[in-house]
């Protein structure tokens, strides 16, 4: 048997998969918290991530049925982009800066122009540089926390960070590290002038971790993790990925034609490619997958978290927010919300902020707000879904994954959106199950 992790932003989802009979046999979830600042301050603890690592394992397991000991593998899944900096002994010096954290505009735009703006990162890099992605997060601690900065002895994902912590080995894979903003997309290597920029003295680079390809595994589960969670001695962590690139795996998005589209904290659209995207428009972040191909992107800061906000505005839980949002007419009776509650990456408004527009007398009712936000986020994907159309991408059919997707009433107002065959895979946790299947 066959474990996924996916420590995505709001949660950590395992499940347990039996490949031979291709049945997902126990799932698990935990959730984790949020640091989070008007500033756009959004920072977790690693150790939030072990820790509901553990639980939501061994809710997995309860509920296989099987003994611990019959699992042969690990694949882990993480959410993008996060800082994760460990010093010399192996511990985490400050918590991780996150994929969706715009507390490092400036750095990033700093970064950028250094870089001779868009076309120059196209050229260092192969995509261009983005809020959120992780090197203006090591401008920000080298500017805001010099002394932590000095510590810094490994640069390491979610993912890498969670794979140390079950191996203790030290490793990232290419389609993690494409988001990094300091890895060459069409080489598949670390590209040391990007950190230079910010120590030129070389000693980030030192800390980068070894790349593997995908089929190559990280090491064995240490036997303190080992004893912790039951497991036999040999228990292989295979290289994982970043969220996206195993939901890529786990919805079978791994030749061309499908478009995945998660709706989880993130909003997020992405192809495979079997060649390094042609950048067809800035916004379309072109990174490697997590199976030796490419992952043409786009993504979007606002989406459940948006939703998550307006609900709890009217006190509602999930049922309720989704049977308002129901009542209302399409459109919302005219109230629009644009809902760059965290800012955006795509369109690039880092420092953008939402509004509610069109309201009247009639019309400023908890069911039009509800549907407005709702149809705000989803027509953020459709803009997204544009810009991967008109780069070349071809959308015959969108696998619809991610905790949104649960929604009856968001799947078919994706649907109509999108102009294109929408389906939604039996298993939902998609990242999960693609490291699962990575793993197996
Ligand atoms: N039935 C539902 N209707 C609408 N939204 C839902 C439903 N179930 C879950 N969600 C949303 O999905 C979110 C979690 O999505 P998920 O994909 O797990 O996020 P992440 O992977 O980023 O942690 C929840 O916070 C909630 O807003
Ligand atoms: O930054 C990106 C993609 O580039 C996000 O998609 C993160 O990877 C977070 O994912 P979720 O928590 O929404 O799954």
């Amino acid at each position: 048997m066959y474990v996924g992790v996916d420590c995505g932003t709001q949660g950590t989802k395992v499940v347990v998969l039996d490949p031979d009979r291709e049945t997902i046999l126990g799932e698990g979830y935990a959730p984790h918290a949020l640091i989070s600042d008007a500033n756009g301050r959004r920072e977790q603890h690693p150790e939030w991530w072990t820790q509901a690592f553990v639980d939501s394992y061994r809710q997995a397991l309860e509920r296989s049925g099987i003994d611990s000991r019959h699992i042969r593998a690990i694949g882990v899944s993480g959410q993008q982009h996060g800082l994760v900096a460990l010093d010399s002994h192996g511990e985490v010096i400050r918590p991780a800066k996150l994929w969706c954290d715009t507390e490092t505009t400036p750095q990033n735009a700093a970064l950028l122009e250094q870089m001779g703006g868009e076309q120059g990162s196209l050229e260092l890099l192969g995509l261009t540089l983005a809020t959120g992605y992780t090197l203006s997060k090591l401008l920000w601690l080298r500017q805001h926390e010099p002394d932590a900065f000095q510590r810094i002895a490994h640069i390491l994902l979610p993912h890498d960070y969670l794979n140390y912590w079950l191996t203790r080995e030290i490793a990232a894979e290419y389609g993690d590290s494409s988001g990094t903003g300091y890895f060459d997309i069409r080489t598949r290597r670390w590209v040391p002038e990007a950190l230079e920029l910010i120590a030129p003295d070389g000693r980030l680079t030192s800390a980068l971790p070894p790349l593997l390809q995908a089929q190559q595994a990280v090491g064995k589960v240490s036997s303190a993790v080992a004893r912790l969670l039951g497991l036999s001695d040999n228990v292989l962590v295979a290289s994982g990925g970043g969220d996206n690139m195993m939901g890529a795996i786990g919805t079978g998005n791994i030749d061309e034609g499908v478009v995945t589209l998660s709706l989880g904290t993130s909003g997020a659209l992405y192809a495979h490619s079997n060649r390094p995207p042609m950048q067809g428009h800035p916004s379309l972040a072109a990174f490697c997958s997590s199976s030796g191909g490419w992952l043409p992107l786009i993504c979007t800061m606002n989406l459940t978290a948006v939703v998550n906000q307006v609900r709890g505005l009217f006190g509602y839980d999930l049922d309720r927010f989704n049977q308002e949002a129901a009542q209302a007419p399409i459109g919302a009776q005219g109230v629009t919300l644009l809902p760059f509650l965290n800012g955006e990456r795509v369109p690039p408004l880092p420092d953008a902020t939402g509004s509610l527009l069109g309201l009247n007398m009639q019309n400023l009712q908890p069911a039009n707000v509800c549907r407005a936000a709702l149809e705000g986020v989803t027509f953020g994907l459709r803009y997204g879904l544009d810009l991967l159309r008109t780069s070349g991408i071809h959308c015959q059919e969108i696998r619809l994954i991610g905790g949104g997707s649960k929604s009856r009433l968001w799947r078919h107002m994706v649907a109509d959106m999108m102009n294109a065959r929408v389906i939604c895979p039996q298993v939902g946790e998609s990242a999960a199950l693609g490291g699962a299947i990575q793993a197996a």
